[in-house]
């Protein structure tokens, strides 16, 4: 089952604090991925503003909050980056120990596992070789 406002009767969104703990979240979550040079690569052509967005975003996906988005579905918006496995999972290590050091409850983190795992094929579009 898939972690959605729909199927949880409270979002974890909005249990760990709706768009505020989500904007210092993504604070954190964007200078970890930014300061990490496999990764700044992916983001060097996207303005300031837009991979602040980005990272909002994927939040907000992954925490089952307020589906504000309404734009280019997941794979349309990263098979052009061609993602490797490996770049995703470091994404991933830096969203959990983002929510990590802010505190979120392990079940919600595990939660947001199982989303990682459940989109990752849409985002991954090469291999680790
Ligand atoms: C759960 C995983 C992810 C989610 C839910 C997600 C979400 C999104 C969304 C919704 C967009 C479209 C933004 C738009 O068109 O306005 C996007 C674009 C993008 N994503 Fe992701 N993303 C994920 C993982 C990743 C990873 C692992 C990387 C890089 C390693 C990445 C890099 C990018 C870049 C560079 C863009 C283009 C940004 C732009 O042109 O504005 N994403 N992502």
């Amino acid at each position: 089952m898939t972690v959605t406002s729909e199927t949880t009767p409270i979002s974890h969104y909005e249990r760990i604090g709706g768009a505020a703990a989500v904007k210092a979240a993504v604070e954190l979550f964007y200078d970890k991925v930014l300061a990490d040079p496999d990764l700044a690569g992916y983001f060097a052509d996207v303005d300031m503003v837009e991979q602040r967005r980005h990272l909002a975003l994927m939040l907000a996906v992954v925490l089952g909050g307020p589906n504000e988005y309404a734009g280019r579905g997941l794979a349309e918006a990263h098979q052009s980056l061609s993602i490797t496995g490996g770049h995703y999972a470091k994404v991933g290590e830096h969203l959990t120990a983002t929510l990590v050091e802010l505190g979120v409850p392990a079940d919600v983190i595990a939660d947001v596992q199982v989303v990682l795992g459940q989109v990752r094929e849409q985002v991954v579009s090469a291999g680790d070789a």
